[in-house]
């Protein structure tokens, strides 16, 4: 287990810090820190403040925004900008895109759970240039070259 500074922005987070929901969980649910219910019109997207932020401090590990389930496939709404990547030095307040690619309107209430943290680990790579690659299976070969005779 990691552990990563964590500061209440909202004092109702205080009594609902992220938290693994099973033993298995791999993302720790969100909530919208609203203060008032918002409705999103089909189309619409809006940034919404989730009450936290997070300092991960440490370039191993970095957060990752992840729409739930749930509320994309049944009311269609993810997130505006499809993955949110929280950067290990980044020590602002957590904020989620929620997008209504759905047909009808959606009203997100005020601590609601809209979206998950999943805490990944990142490899940092540095560049050697190169005039040729090693070969390879692969070689050049992409979108759908492989298993054609
Ligand atoms: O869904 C998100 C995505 C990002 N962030 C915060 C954390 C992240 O570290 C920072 C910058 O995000 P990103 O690098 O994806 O955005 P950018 O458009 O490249 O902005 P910047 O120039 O600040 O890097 O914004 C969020 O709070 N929620
Ligand atoms: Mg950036």
């Amino acid at each position: 287990m990691t552990t990563i500074d964590l500061k209440v922005l909202d004092a109702r987070m205080a009594e609902q810090l992220p938290a693994y929901a099973t033993p298995g969980s791999a993302g720790l649910d969100l909530r919208a820190c609203l203060d008032a219910p918002l409705v999103l019109e089909p189309g619409q997207s809006q940034l919404i403040p989730t009450g936290i932020a997070i300092h991960i401090g440490d370039p191993g590990p970095a957060a990752m925004i992840l729409p739930r389930s749930g509320l994309g496939h049944k009311h269609g709404i993810v997130l505006g900008n499809l993955v949110g990547l929280i950067d290990s030095d980044y020590q602002g307040p957590l904020m989620v895109s929620c997008w209504n690619r759905g047909q009808a309107a959606f009203t997100i209430n005020p601590m609601e759970r809209i979206a998950q943290l999943v805490i990944v680990p990142v490899v940092q790579a540095a560049f050697r240039r190169v005039d040729e690659f090693g070969a390879s299976e692969r070689g050049q070969g992409g979108f759908g070259s492989t298993g054609k005779h």
